[in-house]
């Protein structure tokens, strides 16, 4: 096809292409109903006056949990105005001022200024509210673990927990969501005793349930009959080894699309084929989103030498690019680290054998394409 027809032809393979979007909430959620059980227990004494139970929610990436905590919320408030549920996103709200405007916004409908109004107004504007309307708060925070890095956690927790002290019959809990078992006991040490949470296990997918998910989705996104079983078998095969579902999903959206270029009525292996190649690691695509600009120009750096630099070297080159400081700098290697994107290790050499060494843990390429797709 020529780019005028490509542009022109209005036949699609796609019933209903949002059901390939990150952010679609299947109607069908498949094999997670003691899950929701589990939270709706937890919620449930917010519904009757009582407060709620706080919860920990822990499972590698793409697990449902995201989905899971939006769809018990929806459920929530459609069945009742008393309980406040805020889902919040802490690789983008990472501040307290940041998740507290969220609280906020969900309460009063727009966020507060950003400049001129001190933190203790909003709180207080939240917490009032509440207790006047003797509504419930629940808050879930997902990806908690980016408020460990900027050591907001522990403030945080005991903003929304101990609100009641301050303002009579304030009811609040906390769900916070976890996609790294080794970051358990790092909420431990990050938030003490007032989050005492009961865990909720989100435990992998079994090839046959990421199989059942897929064909599901595929019949919701696709016209009938424009994927074969066969060709989504390997679909699963490719999804099961790299571990995270979304990397399915995209699959069957990329290959789609491709189909549809080819002005083909079906997928076709090559399409999957083809579709491979422009799939990097989703999950790394979505580190990489999160980073800022100075932290991906580091990571850049770093991508580009051909040698693995000490960190001396590498403050050198990124102090031309940005005028950093040594210590923003450094702040930024450890994030880096923290997120695994690098490691570093000591040589034992330099001033007291302090020197690092930066060690990228992707595959250059691999980390080229995924930015390239931001
Ligand atoms: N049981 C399921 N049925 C249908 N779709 C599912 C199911 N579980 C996950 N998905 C889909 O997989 C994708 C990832 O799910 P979700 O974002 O809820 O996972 P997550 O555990 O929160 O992931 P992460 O920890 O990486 O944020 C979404 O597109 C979601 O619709």
């Amino acid at each position: 096809m020529d780019i005028d027809d490509l542009l022109l032809y209005d036949e699609t393979l796609f019933k209903n292409i949002d059901a390939f979007n990150p952010d679609y909430i299947p109607d069908n959620f498949m094999y997670r109903k003691s899950q929701m059980e589990a939270l709706a227990i937890s919620i449930r004494p917010a519904l009757r006056s009582g407060r709620p139970v706080n919860g920990v929610i822990l499972g590698s990436c793409a697990t449902g949990k995201t989905t899971a905590i939006k769809k018990i919320f929806e459920m929530v408030e459609r069945t009742s105005d008393k309980v406040v549920c805020v889902y919040i996103n802490c690789q983008i709200h990472t501040t307290r001022f940041g998740i507290f405007s969220q609280i906020y916004q969900k309460i009063f409908g727009h966020t507060p200024p950003e400049t001129g109004v001190p933190f203790s107004r909003i709180y207080q504007n939240i917490m009032q509210h509440l207790s006047n309307e003797g509504k419930a708060l629940i808050v879930a925070l997902d990806d908690i673990n980016y408020l460990f890095y900027s050591k907001n956690a522990n403030k945080i927790f005991y903003d929304i927990l101990r609100a009641h002290e301050s303002f009579e019959g304030v009811r609040t809990g906390v769900f916070a969501i976890l996609s790294d078992i080794e970051f358990r006991f790092m909420l431990d040490k990050n938030v003490n005793s007032i989050f005492i949470p009961q865990e909720i296990i989100f435990n992998p997918y079994s090839k046959e349930e990421i199989k059942d998910i897929l064909k599901e989705r595929a019949r919701i996104g696709f016209y009938s009959e424009v994927i074969s079983d066969e060709l989504l078998d390997e679909i699963t095969e490719y999804t099961v080894s790299n571990g995270d579902l979304r990397v399915g999903i995209d699959l069957l959206r990329i290959s789609g699309n491709l189909a549809e270029a080819d002005a083909s009525k079906t997928i076709e292996r090559k399409h999957i084929q083809e579709a491979l190649k422009n799939t990097g690691s989703i999950n790394l695509m979505y580190t990489l989103k999160s980073l800022s600009d100075d932290e991906r120009t580091l990571l850049d750096l770093i991508r580009t030498s051909d040698v693995d630099l000490t960190a001396g070297e590498l403050y050198s080159q990124f102090s031309k690019k940005t005028k950093s400081s040594y210590a923003s700098f450094n702040r930024i290697l450890n994030k880096l680290e923290f997120l695994r994107i690098i490691d570093t290790r000591f040589t034992g050499k330099g001033v007291k054998g302090n020197s690092r060494i930066i060690i990228l843990r992707f595959d250059t390429e691999e980390i080229q394409k995924c930015m390239s797709r931001l």
